[in-house]
């Protein structure tokens, strides 16, 4: 159906054209003129314009369309430009909208970490006031302990101001019935003045007694050191220790050669294969169950004597093995010859230390290679240039043997020499012999330990060793002297002189006590002898 569009004559009553510019659009949109809503019909040549309501078609002139659309178009800038402005107002809104929220965020955060400060002061100060809570329980608990203390010493002070009180009292009537009995009191001083006097006396008595008897036990004491060797022909005394048998050798079932049965008697029997048993006698023989201290409740007399002024040698003999070390060093928890020695020496000079006064100094010696080492005196540096000397000829143990060898042939000979009461003893001969000169000869004691095992696979080196020791004890010697220092001597005498002097010029004094001095310079001497059994020491 057509429509004039705002012409006369329209067909249809109710399809009125009237030209709103508002409701006509160009080509393909649409547009509403009263009841119509047409479309455009474009492309559009003939300007035909169709009623979206009833699709009527509404003819109009180009120049119409023109007025139209510039109409419209005009219409749709203005709006633009209106919503532009808009859009504008409201980006400036948003953006100070955002300014002012990023505003209140850091006021917020300000306000955020203000807030946690607050609370950490406030955990801090609950803690503070916690702890002082506590401290202030502590001391107020400590308080009342402290109250009921001093409410209990105040009660007993109390009780003692009583005790005291009546305590005055009495003494105050006791000492009003003394005041009467003055003259009782008199005769009573007198009694207890003689006493006294009777007391002194006794006193002067008991120390008379006292250092007699001093006396008489250091001479006990130096008769059993004299008994022991000086005072008898033969200064070599020999004590025979044998080692027990090793967990290795009762392992491999190593049988005992050595019998026992008259250990107490000094006598040793060894098997040596069948019935045959040889038998050897020394001045004591200590089974494997003789512990330390029985071996040197047997040296010690030889300590006494050394503190009597005798030249003393102690030393151990045997083959490797047989417990030379043990014997003279012994172990940390049982102590052997050397530590009870010195120990013993110390205890008896404390003991003598009234009547003596001992000047003691002690050396210790190594002989190895023919070599003299003071083992106390060296530094530390020359001690590990001795070791690394000692171990740097490892692998020279010829050397060793050597010179081993040739300290037991010297010492073979000197024994030898000794025996046979020989004019010449080769002392010189070696190191050892050289070193032991003083003990080995004439005026000294000397204690030779010889140590053995009882392993029927150390038979031959047992052997060897016991006939040693037999000639070894078999040497005599003149008696043992003492060892007196004359200077200390002419100085004793010297004070004597003066004492007497004095006495005389003090003839009204009663008693003068003086101080004896005796000064010995004690040489202990420990060696230890290995055994590398040369035949002629022991058959030559
Ligand atoms: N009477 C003893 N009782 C218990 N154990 C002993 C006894 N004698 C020696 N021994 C033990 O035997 C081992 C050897 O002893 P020791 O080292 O004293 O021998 P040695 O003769 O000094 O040896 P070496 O000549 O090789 O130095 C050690 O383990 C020691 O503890």
């Amino acid at each position: 159906m057509f429509v004039n569009a705002g012409g006369e004559g329209s067909t249809e009553a109710n399809c009125t054209m009237s030209f709103m510019a508002d409701s006509f659009f160009q080509g393909g949109d649409a547009f509403q003129t009263g009841e119509h809503i047409v479309e455009s019909a474009l492309p559009v040549k003939r300007e035909h314009l169709v009623c979206k309501n009833c699709a009527a078609e509404i003819e109009v002139t180009s120049a119409q369309h023109k007025v139209m659309q510039m109409k419209s178009t005009a219409k749709y800038e203005k709006k633009i430009q209106e919503l532009s402005a808009q859009c504008q107002r409201k980006s400036d809104e948003c953006y100070q909208a955002w300014m002012s929220l990023t505003a209140a965020n850091e006021q917020l955060e300000k306000v955020r970490m203000e807030l946690d400060n607050k609370l950490f002061q406030t955990y801090s100060l609950d803690q503070t006031v916690d702890k002082q809570a506590e401290n202030l329980r502590n001391i107020s608990s400590k308080y009342e302990c402290d109250k009921k203390f001093w409410a209990v010493a105040i009660n007993n002070l109390q009780e003692k101001i009583k005790v005291m009180k009546e305590e005055h009292s009495q003494l105050l009537r006791e000492a009003h019935e003394c005041a009467d009995s003055i003259p009782d009191l008199n005769k009573m001083v007198f009694a207890v003045q003689s006493l006294v006097s009777q007391c002194e006396d006794l006193k002067v008595k008991y120390n008379e007694e006292h250092a007699k008897r001093r006396k008489l036990y250091n001479l006990v004491q130096e008769a059993k050191g004299a008994n022991y060797s000086g005072c008898t022909s033969r200064n070599i005394r020999v004590f025979c220790r044998c080692r027990p048998l090793s967990k290795t050798e009762v392992a491999s079932g190593h049988a005992t050669v050595v019998d026992f049965d008259a250990a107490k008697d000094g006598e040793l029997g060894i098997l040596t294969g069948g019935s045959t048993k040889k038998n050897f006698k020394f001045d004591r023989v200590y089974t494997p169950k003789d512990d330390q201290v029985d071996v040197f409740a047997d040296a010690s007399p030889l300590v006494i004597s050394v503190l009597d002024g005798y030249n003393v040698c102690i030393f151990a003999y045997g083959q490797t093995g047989t417990g030379k070390t043990f014997t003279m060093e012994g172990i940390e928890q049982n102590r052997g010859v050397n530590y009870r020695t010195l120990e013993e020496l110390f205890r008896v000079s404390k003991e003598r230390s009234e009547t003596f006064s001992y000047d003691i100094s002690v050396s210790v010696l190594e002989v190895y290679n023919e070599q003299i080492r003071d083992l106390l005196g060296a530094s530390p540096t020359s001690k590990k240039q001795w070791r690394l000397a000692k171990t740097d000829v490892q692998g020279d143990r010829l050397k060793e043997a050597q010179n081993i060898n040739r300290s037991l042939s010297a010492l073979g000979d000197v024994i030898s020499a000794l025996a046979t009461k020989s004019s010449h003893i080769p002392y010189r001969n070696s190191k050892l012999t050289h070193l032991l000169q003083d003990s080995l000869g004439g005026d000294s004691k000397t204690l030779m330990f010889v140590q053995i095992s009882p392993s029927e696979h150390d038979l031959s080196e047992t052997l060897s060793s016991l006939n040693f020791a037999t000639r070894a004890r078999g040497v005599e010697l003149c008696p043992a002297k003492k060892q007196i220092d004359t200077s200390e001597l002419q100085k004793l005498k010297m004070m004597v002189k003066e004492l007497e002097k004095k006495l005389k010029e003090q003839e009204q004094s009663e008693s003068t006590t003086y101080q004896r001095v005796f000064v010995i310079t004690l040489f202990i001497c420990f060696i230890k002898i290995y055994c590398l059994f040369v035949p002629y020491i022991i058959h030559g």
